[in-house]
């Protein structure tokens, strides 16, 4: 197949031979001439590139990438399991650390070998000074998302012996450092944007405990960890652990797949999740909610705001891609945030105000047609706040509890041997071959 643009005969945008594209109720010409579908026309999903036929599937809706034996999602029946066991039992049963083995190395792990992972992880906790030295230098008021994207990509230059993706030893060196420093890392960001010292790791917690000692205590005062809080916030990052091909995960292994090392391809992955159609719609969410308090409460009036699909208004925390019914994830944030709440003695008018919208939401056509549901950004930020996050900080947690999962992904990617660097098609309707205007002529 030959592409129009390397021609100026018969091939111009417009001329009678051009072919057109008809793309989301727009009709646009194309600049080359599809040699089997003669001019004008062309069906979405058969388009030409110089190599034939290429799909065009924006925001990849039917695209699959990737083979995968990590996650499973059934998004008709809200189904979500990791490596063949329910989420709910995980969330029950299991904790995040065991879970974090399960995902990236297909298993659960008998006793020895989660102490040996256990063991492992705690005794790579601390940052390097010079890295610590990082926080000094963003502002105060940064979001911590790039900080800690920041703080992981510069990873890969202080552990400069674990960046090879083919060497295992290497990975699994990468993969516990990952694992341990990213709560360290967090805490950081945190501790920076409020202004409060850095507290070294204190490696006889648990991975949690101590990185809620790391977020929330003083130096040299004992920290008293909250049981079930720690037990709460390991159970969110159980859920968040992993998610097939989401936005984040995707993008992980797509800087991995141009072998990438695992810092970096984390680094990638970060970013990705702070945006607010991703893992940045739990703060979204909170900000709506606070909106909706300021406004009065007027639920309804913000229910038309969105029906009316006014720029810039969504129900945040609601629909998704694969779930075209309840968020199995977001069910037990709902039934967590009750007992969070009642066992710290938080009152949040702001829990009621979700439930009301959630009901709302469910009973009105536009999202019952939808099939619009709570996915599991919805609940989670009334738990952080209650747990003393600032609301800004929420995709942070996010990001911790999705480690395991990035990790796993890449892994899974670099051993694959059908595994090819990702590099989509386009399909291009630009200006065809014209010749340079001087300056003066333009
Ligand atoms: C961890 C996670 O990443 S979970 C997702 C977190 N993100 C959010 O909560 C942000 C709000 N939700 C959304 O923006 C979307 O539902 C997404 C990004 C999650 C999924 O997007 P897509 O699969 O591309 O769905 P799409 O945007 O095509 O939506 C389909 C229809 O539902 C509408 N819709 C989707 N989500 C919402 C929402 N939250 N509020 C209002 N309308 C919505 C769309 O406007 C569209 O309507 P239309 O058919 O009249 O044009
Ligand atoms: O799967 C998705 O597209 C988004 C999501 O819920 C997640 O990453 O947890």
């Amino acid at each position: 197949m030959t592409q129009a643009s390397t021609s100026t005969t018969d091939t111009k945008a417009g001329s009678d031979t051009a072919a057109k594209l008809s793309y989301n109720g727009t009709e646009m010409d194309l600049p080359f001439v599809p040699a089997t579908e003669g001019a004008g026309g062309l069906e979405i999903g058969k388009l030409l590139s110089t190599e034939g036929v290429v799909t065009l599937d924006p925001g990849y809706t039917n695209t699959g990438s990737t083979t995968s034996k990590i996650t499973y999602i059934d998004g008709d029946a809200g189904i979500l399991r990791y490596r063949g066991y329910p989420i709910e039992q995980l969330a029950e049963k299991s904790s995040f650390l065991e879970v974090s083995y399960l995902l990236i190395h297909g298993e659960l792990p008998s006793k020895d070998e989660l102490q040996a992972f256990t063991d492992r992880i705690s005794r790579h906790t601390l940052l390097h000074e010079d890295l610590k030295r990082f926080f000094d230098g963003f502002p105060r008021d940064a979001h911590p998302m790039p900080v800690l994207s920041s703080a992981v990509s510069a990873l890969s230059t202080f552990y400069q012996d674990s960046l090879d993706p083919f060497n295992k030893d290497q990975v699994e060196l990468s993969t516990v450092r990952l694992l341990a420093k990213l709560p360290t890392i967090a805490a950081y960001a945190h501790r920076k944007s409020v202004g409060q010292p850095l507290l070294y790791p204190d490696n006889s917690m648990t991975l949690v405990e101590n990185f809620l000692r790391m977020c929330f205590g003083f130096p040299a005062e004992p920290y008293e960890v909250n049981p079930k809080l720690a037990k709460a916030l390991d159970l969110l990052f159980i859920l968040h652990a992993d998610h097939e091909q989401n936005c984040s995960t995707s993008t992980v292994r797509l800087v991995g797949s141009a072998h990438t090392n695992l810092f970096a391809s984390v680094s990638a992955g970060i970013h990705a999740l702070a945006g607010p159609l991703h893992g940045g719609a739990n703060s979204a969410v909170l900000e709506m909610l606070d909106a909706i308090q300021a406004d009065g409460g007027d639920i309804k009036s913000f229910v038309k705001r969105v029906k009316d699909k006014e720029p810039g208004v969504k129900l945040m925390g609601f629909g998704h891609r694969v779930y075209k019914n309840y968020d199995p994830r977001a069910a037990i944030v709902k039934a967590t945030a009750d007992d969070i709440l009642n066992e710290l003695h938080v009152t949040d008018p702001r829990l009621e105000l979700a439930k009301e919208l959630e009901q709302v939401a469910l009973t009105d056509d536009y999202f019952i047609s939808r099939k619009l549901y709570p996915n599991v950004d919805f609940y989670t930020g009334l738990i952080y706040k209650a747990m003393g996050f600032p609301t800004k900080f929420f995709t942070v947690l996010f990001a911790i509890g999705r480690l395991p999962g990035w990790i796993a992904q890449w892994r899974e990617m670099i051993e694959d041997p059908a595994s090819k660097i990702g590099r989509p098609r386009q399909v291009y309707v630009g200006e065809t071959e014209r010749d340079y205007v001087p300056m003066d002529k333009r």
